[in-house]
């Protein structure tokens, strides 16, 4: 089996806002990112993938089965939140005592070189460690189980550019075992334009794209151009736009077709923020 986790049509309703039919696959030994504005279902959609919340309405399966089949399955998948979820008396060294217990996977001698290479102390209390140290040691646990699968929820926001480089790292080299894959959430895009092999949008509780990272890097475009250029794009070949004070920015799917179509134009690369702003705050297609 090639998935290691399908999400099919995951639908939760809250008072004003719907999770709608979420679908997608991730595939062994991928990282997949999901963005989307403030509000717009990633947490969510990973609370549901989990069953911290219940779902109103779709399925989802790990290596084809569901979560409350198996207990295995619990042990397979470490989680980190943007949050700590052990009581603060407790120290490094105690949370790898219980974890002990917890974990019939548990790796001591893995946790404690997590421990260092993230320059963890042991004998702290959680209290007393910063936002970021508190963040590393979840992610120390998540991984010291041995996982198959890492689902993290924003966990990587409270760490600095040189600690998040890091933690990225030993994400790539957790995915070199081909059995292994990663689904995070996150706003910072260009932690994920580094690491993700999939890029899932949610906007307003829908999927709006799940496409290769490299599609959109290589093939996705912003044209800047001024009214008259516009006004000949053929309308089917926009994504969304944007007008500003000095120009039209218009998202396609396709940058070199537009390089060579509307060559009075610029046509520059685009990021994976500059899709989500012209998505979210700009106009679609008709
Ligand atoms: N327990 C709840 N009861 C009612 N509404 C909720 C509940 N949890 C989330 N929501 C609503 O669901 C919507 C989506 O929230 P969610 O936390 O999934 O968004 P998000 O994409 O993770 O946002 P952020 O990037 O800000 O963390 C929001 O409108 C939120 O208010």
């Amino acid at each position: 089996m090639d998935t290691i986790l399908r999400v099919e049509n995951l639908t939760k309703k809250y008072a004003g806002f719907q999770l709608d039919h979420i679908s997608f696959d991730l595939p062994k030994g991928t990282i997949m990112g999901l963005i989307g504005e403030n509000g717009a279902g990633k947490s969510t959609t990973i609370n549901a993938i989990l069953d911290l919340i219940k779902k109103d309405d779709g399925t989802v399966t790990f290596w084809g089965q569901e979560l409350s089949s198996s207990k295995q399955l619990k042990e397979d998948i470490g989680v980190v939140f943007d949050g700590v979820n052990f009581y603060e008396t407790l120290t490094p060294a105690k949370v790898g005592k219980i974890s002990e217990k917890a974990y019939k996977q548990w790796d001591e001698y893995l946790y404690r070189d997590y421990l260092k290479r993230f320059g963890l102390p042991l004998d702290k209390e959680i209290k007393t460690l910063s936002k970021g140290m508190k963040m590393k040691l979840c992610i120390a646990v998540a991984l010291s189980h041995k996982p198959k699968l890492l689902i993290l929820d924003e966990a990587t926001s409270g760490l600095d550019p040189v600690m998040r480089d890091d933690i990225l790292e030993v994400f790539l080299d957790f995915v070199q075992d081909e059995n292994h894959s990663i689904l995070m959430s996150s706003h910072i895009t260009t932690d994920l334009e580094k690491v993700a092999d999939y890029i899932t949008f949610i906007h307003q509780g829908k999927v709006l794209f799940c496409k290769t990272k490299d599609e959109l890097r290589y093939k996705y475009g912003i044209i800047r151009c001024g009214a008259a250029v516009f006004d000949q794009i053929d309308k089917s070949e926009i994504l969304a736009y944007r007008k500003d004070d000095y120009q039209w920015n218009v998202l396609v799917a396709d940058k070199e077709k537009a390089r060579k179509k509307y060559k009075a134009a610029v046509v520059d690369d685009a990021t994976i923020d500059d899709i989500l702003l012209l998505y979210v705050k700009g106009e679609r297609a008709k």
